[in-house]
């Protein structure tokens, strides 16, 4: 409706503004530098003279103004150069933002010498995920078919997971990737793991998951990039003091978009209210209290501390306590003399930058395998089964000595005369003035600040958050299939793999959705979870959903409907694929079967000649696809929330699959990767063009 009153001479007028914007304000747009650049090298065909060769990669996403541009470059009197271009027509994704699969046909036509090159070895993913990967892919009985191979381990069927519905899925997530680094026993990090999904709005709940569970979000504050722009700014303005910089940007100056603008203005409000309640000789407790709650620390603890925010945000409690006790400075306390010295010579008490302070609750010198076992165990309300590894102990962060050594080197307060018990007021020679009523606050000496600056700078053990961040494993990425588009992680998640989503109930070319879906699919290395929630929410109603089209008719062998069961053979596969070392095989970890079966559905014969066995370079260790003999046998139980797929083939259309996808098999003409009727050679996976110099 909103479409219909909004005609095409409307979208016109609008465009031929929104150009005219760009014109006046000296702009150019993305598509505006492809067209603007083929206008140049069409007028001005010299200044692509030195130009030797060109080298095109993801072509398959190439759309009509990117092969012309690519055909100015290469082909003209200055520049008849070697072209070589890197596709995969299977990774064609992004149709709908005019991307021409047909580009990889063009090429025989304008390049007559055209050669090929099949590249069919994959390098990255298991035999089992790429097998998995091709059933999906396979499904366009339009595209050139390929002959995928690795020597990769055969690795672990992926597993197609049912959950009750999508809170269920994320917490089955969060806690997944817990066990499989508590497992992996020092293999894998958080930064191993992707969290795929067809569209952004689906990352919400695994947010709010993963900051409750995990403790790992997307950045949302200020972040480094913004720090370092306000950094340039202050220092473009000499005298001015770090607050005044902030306030200013908070009014509009400075290039920053209105979300971040606004948070500056919320922080340089927080540095206000401190400083009046410093001028006012509020307690410190109660000023640090006060910056808690206005700078949300406790949530920023959980997002960027996951493993120990509890224990670190009890510290900040021991810290009020600590400013609440009396307290002597003795002269000769050398945490004092120091503290006094670097204050005056180094620190201007106007750019104590509140919104920093961090307070560590410990070193963080363990090493990565260690770390693994401080992941706490799931709590009773797991849905995941309870498997039988080995809980050893999960050693809770103990904050006992790191508390009593801050005690003991802790800054020291008195009695403000004449206050109460409470008080925190450093004593008489240190009591900070009232600045009188007329004095610019930003000139304010700095010895009427000396109480509060030293007591910040004393605990503020802050440790650079790359560091810290690379200490703690880095972290989980969240992301659409669209933006994974090269990436690769060792475990990868494909979140709500349901009809409407995948394909999604918004595009109209379902083969482009099951290519997305390989592309998802072949991120991971190692493990892959499809994830199908049974019910879902849109606009406040219920849906049963439909797992993906794209799953039907898989065979068996290919996937399994329980998390991955660990052993020394899946741990000691997933090192050789990362080209890891082992870790040395533990007998507490335990093979489970279900039922008696072969544990993960592959059965040794599904091994071809080439993988019968595996071979780990890094270890020059042979492994076999056998059972471990450690192996114990063992039948799942489901527990709440977890449904067990047992079969790919759901008998009940969804709602939405009904309305939306009664008639899906229909091929359109215009969207598939349908080959031309052409007598061109077959174009394949990875297909190399190379283009030599004509005569
Ligand atoms: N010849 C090789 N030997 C060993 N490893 C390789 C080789 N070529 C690529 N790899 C590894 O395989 C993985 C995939 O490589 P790369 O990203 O170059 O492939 P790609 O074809 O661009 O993948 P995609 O298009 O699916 O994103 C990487 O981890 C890379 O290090």
């Amino acid at each position: 409706m909103y479409f219909d009153h909004f005609s095409k001479k409307n979208i016109a007028a609008l465009y031929e503004a929104y150009e005219e914007e760009l014109r006046n304000n000296n702009l150019v747009d993305f598509d505006n530098i492809l067209i603007k650049a083929c206008e140049l090298f069409r007028k001005k065909k010299d200044v692509l003279a030195h130009i030797k060769a060109v080298l095109v990669d993801e072509y398959q996403d190439t759309n009509i103004i990117q092969y012309d541009l690519i055909k100015l470059i290469t082909k003209n009197q200055f520049t008849d150069k070697t072209v070589t271009i890197v596709g995969d027509p299977d990774q064609s994704i992004f149709g709908w933002r005019s991307a021409e699969p047909k580009n990889f046909y063009k090429m025989y036509d304008d390049y007559l010498d055209t050669r090929s090159i099949n590249m069919e070895q994959n390098y990255r993913s298991t035999k089992a995920i790429l097998d998995a990967a091709l059933h999906v892919i396979k499904q366009d009985d339009t595209r050139i078919d390929k002959a995928l191979y690795t020597n990769n381990p055969v690795g672990i069927p992926i597993t197609i997971l049912s959950t009750r519905n999508e809170d269920t899925q994320a917490e089955f997530v969060a806690k997944e990737i817990k066990k499989v680094i508590k497992y992996s026993k020092g293999l894998l990090s958080f930064k191993d793991f992707a969290v795929l999904m067809r569209m952004n709005s689906t990352s919400l709940k695994f947010e709010s998951t993963f900051r409750n569970r995990i403790i790992n979000v997307p950045k949302r504050g200020i972040g480094e990039v913004t720090v370092k722009k306000i950094a340039v700014l202050h220092e473009t303005h000499p005298g001015e003091s770090m607050l005044e910089t902030l306030h200013s940007i908070g009014e509009g100056r400075g290039s920053f978009n209105n979300g971040v603008r606004q948070k500056i203005r919320g922080l340089a409000m927080i540095c206000e209210d401190v400083k009046t309640m410093i001028k006012q000789k509020i307690e410190i407790s109660e000023i640090l209290e006060f910056i808690i709650s206005a700078t949300d620390y406790k949530a920023y603890l959980k997002d960027e501390h996951y493993k120990d925010h509890e224990a670190r945000y009890s510290n900040l409690g021991e810290l009020i306590s600590l400013s609440k006790e009396e307290h002597h400075v003795g002269d000769d306390d050398p945490i004092m003399s120091q503290s006094q010295t670097q204050q005056s010579q180094n620190v201007n008490p106007n750019n104590s930058d509140v919104a920093d302070i961090e307070v560590d609750a410990e070193d963080e010198d363990d090493d990565e395998a260690d770390r693994s076992k401080d992941i706490p165990d799931f709590t009773a309300d797991d849905i995941v089964p309870d498997f039988t590894m080995d809980t050893r102990s999960d050693e809770e962060v103990d904050l006992t000595d790191v508390s009593e050594q801050q005690r003991k080197e802790s800054f020291h307060f008195t009695q403000n005369p004449g206050q109460g018990e409470s008080s925190t007021a450093p004593e008489a020679a240190e009591v900070p003035e009232t600045p009188k009523e007329d004095s610019d606050e930003y000139d304010t000496p700095v010895e009427e600040k000396d109480y509060i600056v030293e007591f910040l700078e004393y605990c503020s053990l802050s440790a650079h958050q790359k560091e810290q961040e690379e200490a703690e494993g880095g972290k989980v990425t969240i992301s659409t299939m669209h933006s994974s588009k090269g990436l690769e992680w060792p475990c990868v998640f494909i979140a709500t793999c349901n009809e409407g989503s995948i394909p999604c109930f918004m595009s109209s070319d379902t083969l482009e959705e099951g290519r997305l879906l390989y592309v998802a699919m072949t991120r991971s290395q190692f493990f892959l979870y499809c994830m199908c929630p049974e019910e879902r929410t849109s606009w406040g109603s219920y849906h049963v959903e439909t797992r993906t089209r794209f799953f039907n008719d898989m065979k068996r062998k290919f996937y399994q409907s329980i998390p991955p069961e660990w052993d020394n053979e899946t741990r000691a596969m997933l090192a050789a694929t990362l080209d890891k070392p082992a870790p040395p095989d533990d007998d507490q970890l335990v093979t489970k079967k279900v039922n008696g079966k072969q544990p993960f559905g592959y059965s040794t014969q599904y091994a071809d000649s080439a993988s019968q066995g595996f071979y780990s370079q890094s270890q020059g260790r042979q492994y076999q696809s056998q059972p471990s003999p450690s192996s114990s046998r063992r039948t799942f139980n489901h527990p709440v929330g977890f449904v067990s797929a047992s079969t790919l083939k759901d008998p009940r259309p969804s709602k939405r699959a009904k309305s939306k996808y009664t008639a899906p098999k229909k091929v359109k003409k215009d969207t598939a990767v349908k080959a031309e009727p052409t007598n061109h050679p077959p174009v394949k996976q990875e297909a190399k063009v190379k283009h030599e110099p004509m005569d």
